[in-house]
C-alpha cells in the first residue's frame, strides 16, 4: 500500500504527545454547560474509549477536539499544538455516527474517501495523483473497493462505517474521533473495524472511540474515559473499567447481574453489567482474586446459576 504523502505536522511535541484536554468547559449559546472542567491526556498509539450515558457529552468533546466548539475555560492540546493549528494541518479526523449523515445525499462511496483529502488539495479540489493513490488505498485497508462506484445510500450499516473509516485513512489523520462506530453493525463487522483500530493504533495514531458497547471496551481499547459533564475516572482500562465507576457513570441505567460461579473453572463470581447488547463481563479469578474483564463472549455469561443478586 503506498502511504498517503502529507505536509509534516509542526507542533508535534514529544513522542507520547497525543491529546490533551485541560479544564475544559464548553457551553453553548443557548446557556447550556454541556462539559465542566473536563481533563484528561492520551498518549499517541493507543486506543481510548469514551464512555458515558446518552446526553453526557461525548459529541460535545468530539467537537470541542475538532474545533467546531469553543472551550471557555481550559484548553485542548492535539499532538503539543492547537485546536486551531491541528485543523489547519488536518491532523484530526471524525467518523459520524450514522444518524448523523444525510444518506440520500447522491455521492459515491470513492467521492466520499475522496472528502478527507480536501485538506490536502488547493482550492480548485483537483485531485492529484497522490489523492487519487490515497483514496485507492484507504478502501483496500476497508476492504469496500468492490463497491467504490456505489451510492453510499446503497451500502450497509457495517459498510457505510468502513467507508467513513477510509475516509479517515485518506485524509492520513493522526487523530481518528469514532462516534458510536458498532452501532446497527453485526459482530463480524465490528471484529474487522476492530482491527483496523489496532493497526491504526500499532502506526501511533490516537484513537478515541465513543460506544456504548461496555463488553468491548476491555477488548479492544487501552485506555477509557468515563464522562459524565465532566470526567469520572480515565486511565487504563483495568483501573477504569470497576464496578464502581461504572455504577457511577451509569447509575439506575446500569443493569447488573451476579452469577453464582462456583461451578466454573477459575472463577470465584461473575458480574455482568449492561448499558447496551453487548454487556461487560468481570469475573474474579479464583486463585489470585483479581477481577478479570471480557466481553458477552466470556465463558461464564449465561452459562452459570443466576444467583438472583442485582444492583
Ligand atoms: N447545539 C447544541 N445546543 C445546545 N445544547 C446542545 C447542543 N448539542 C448538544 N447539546 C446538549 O449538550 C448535552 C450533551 O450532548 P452530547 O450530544 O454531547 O451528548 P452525548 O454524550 O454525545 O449523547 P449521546 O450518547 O446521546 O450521543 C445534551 O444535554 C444536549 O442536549
Amino acid at each position: 500500500m503506498n502511504a498517503p504523502t502529507r505536509r509534516a505536522y509542526p507542533h508535534s511535541g514529544g513522542m507520547g504527545a497525543g491529546l490533551a484536554v485541560s479544564g475544559a468547559t464548553v457551553t453553548y449559546r443557548n446557556g447550556h454547560t454541556a462539559l465542566r472542567d473536563v481533563s484528561f491526556a492520551i498518549p499517541r498509539g493507543t486506543i481510548t474509549a469514551l464512555v458515558g450515558v446518552n446526553g453526557s457529552g461525548k459529541s460535545t468533546l468530539f467537537k470541542a477536539v475538532m474545533g467546531f466548539v469553543p472551550v471557555s475555560p481550559g484548553s485542548i492540546s492535539v499532538l503539543g499544538g492547537s485546536v486551531t493549528q491541528a485543523l489547519k494541518s488536518n491532523v484530526v479526523a471524525y467518523v459520524p455516527q450514522s444518524e448523523d449523515v444525510d444518506w440520500n445525499f447522491p455521492v459515491l462511496v470513492e467521492d466520499v474517501v475522496m472528502m478527507g483529502r480536501y485538506g490536502h488539495m488547493n482550492l480548485l479540489r483537483l485531485p492529484r495523483r497522490q489523492d487519487r493513490e490515497a483514496v485507492d488505498a484507504a478502501l483496500d485497508r476497508v476492504g469496500m473497493t468492490a463497491f467504490r462506484k456505489r451510492q453510499i445510500g446503497e451500502l450497509s450499516g457495517g459498510q457505510k462505517k468502513r467507508v467513513f473509516l477510509a475516509r479517515a485513512l485518506a485524509q492520513d489523520a493522526r487523530i481518528i474521533l469514532l462516534d458510536e462506530p458498532f452501532t446497527g453493525v453485526d459482530v463480524t463487522t465490528e471484529e474487522a473495524i476492530i482491527a483496523l483500530l489496532r493497526g491504526l493504533r500499532d502506526e501511533g495514531r490516537v484513537i478515541l472511540v465513543s460506544t456504548h458497547n461496555l463488553g468491548s471496551v476491555p477488548e479492544f481499547c487501552d485506555r477509557a474515559v468515563l464522562l459524565n459533564r465532566t470526567v469520572l475516572a480515565a486511565g487504563l482500562t483495568e483501573d477504569v473499567f470497576t464496578q464502581a465507576n461504572l455504577e457511577k457513570a451509569f447509575g439506575g441505567v446500569l443493569r447488573h447481574f451476579v452469577f453464582d460461579a462456583s461451578r466454573h473453572a477459575g472463577a470465584a463470581s461473575v458480574d455482568v453489567i449492561s448499558d447496551d447488547e453487548r454487556p461487560l463481563v468481570i469475573y474474579a479469578d479464583k486463585a489470585s482474586g483479581e477481577a478479570q474483564h471480557g466481553s458477552a463472549q466470556a465463558p461464564a455469561a449465561g452459562s452459570e446459576r443466576h444467583d438472583g443478586s442485582a444492583s
